[in-house]
């Protein structure tokens, strides 16, 4: 058996258009157009490259991007600052830090100084505790992003048996409620869970966000499960050449996509709905900010 292949760019291009449709209703309807503030600390190059897809994505949806650049020196006085600075911006409805941020910077502090309505990553520990609690809250973009994309592939999910591998606060805990939420039976597993292999074999929805290149094998799956990779690990690929390297999951998707009936692949899967639902989340705070009903299918 081959699997399906979940094609997560597809998907993340339609949220967009979606949202872009939303957008132009608000302008149009009500003369609104959201805002999306979205502050960099330092230069690691992956959040460089991820903090310019998501300023270039904000325009193409018809949002304006607010892009603030710091030096990785910077005081984590003048980052709370220019938190409060943009908290009080009624012409910002979502504000993200990119993480990680610089060692010296206490990342809690940070996120949990963001307005919670304005939090469209979701992080702050108010919305933490609305999505555990099952309150309507500002939801975390990677696990949206998978929700999304089993509620496409299954409809309903209740009733199934999901195993969580990973355990972060950013996608493990957000995802198994998440999943709890949509009535799955929900295990989440990690790196002491006894007999991983034999967990994982009991799921018909797998989600692998453990950060170990290539792990979850296709001898760990039962048949026909769906298996969502949030893995991004890159690893060395001699064969393209000296020094080149490739992009794997937390999956071997060789192995897998033999036994499961449906895969996200990386890159292409999970990744480019992270960003498609950051858009969603900026759409559903400004909604919120203004008693405007919110976009259906855009929040969980
Ligand atoms: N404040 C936040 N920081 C970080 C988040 C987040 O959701 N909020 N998530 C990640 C990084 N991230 C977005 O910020 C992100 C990661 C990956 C992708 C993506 O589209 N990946 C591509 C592959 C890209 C490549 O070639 O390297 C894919 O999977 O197809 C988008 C966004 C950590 N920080």
């Amino acid at each position: 058996m081959t699997a399906t292949l979940i094609d997560g760019k597809a998907f993340a291009a339609e949220v967009r258009q979606k949202v872009a449709t939303h957008v132009t209703r608000l302008r149009d309807e009500n003369g609104i157009t959201p805002g999306l503030a979205v502050v960099l600390v330092g230069e690691d190059a992956a959040s460089q490259v991820y903090v310019r897809a998501k300023g270039k994505m904000t325009t193409e949806v018809g949002m304006n991007s607010f892009e603030h650049k710091l030096e990785a020196d910077t005081s984590e006085g003048d980052l709370l600052a220019l938190i409060a600075k943009l908290n009080a911006d009624p012409s910002v409805n979502g504000i993200l830090v990119q993480l990680p941020l610089p060692a010296h910077l206490n990342e809690d502090l940070v996120v949990n100084s963001i307005d919670p309505a304005k939090d469209v990553d979701g992080f702050h520990i108010s919305n933490v505790g609305r999505l555990g609690t099952g309150q309507k809250s500002m939801v975390p973009c990677t696990p949206l992003g998978c929700l999304m994309m089993l509620r496409e592939f299954h409809g309903s999910l209740s009733g199934l048996n999901a195993v969580v591998i990973g355990r972060s606060n950013i996608v493990g805990k957000p995802m198994a409620s998440l999943l709890l939420g949509d009535s799955c039976t929900v295990t989440i597993a990690h790196s002491r869970t006894k007999d991983l292999p034999s967990v994982v074999r009991a799921a018909d929805i797998v989600v692998a966000a453990v950060g170990r290149p290539e792990m979850v094998t296709g001898d760990w799956i039962k048949k026909g499960a769906t298996v969502i990779d949030v893995g991004i690990n890159r690893i060395p690929a001699p064969e393209k050449g000296e020094g080149k390297t490739r992009l794997v999951g937390d999956v071997d998707f060789a192995s897998v996509k033999e036994v499961a009936g449906a895969i996200t692949p990386v890159p292409g899967g999970v990744g480019p709905m992270t960003i498609a639902c950051l858009l969603a989340n900026t759409l559903t705070a400004t909604c919120r900010a203004n008693g405007l009903a919110e976009p259906e299918g855009l929040t969980a």
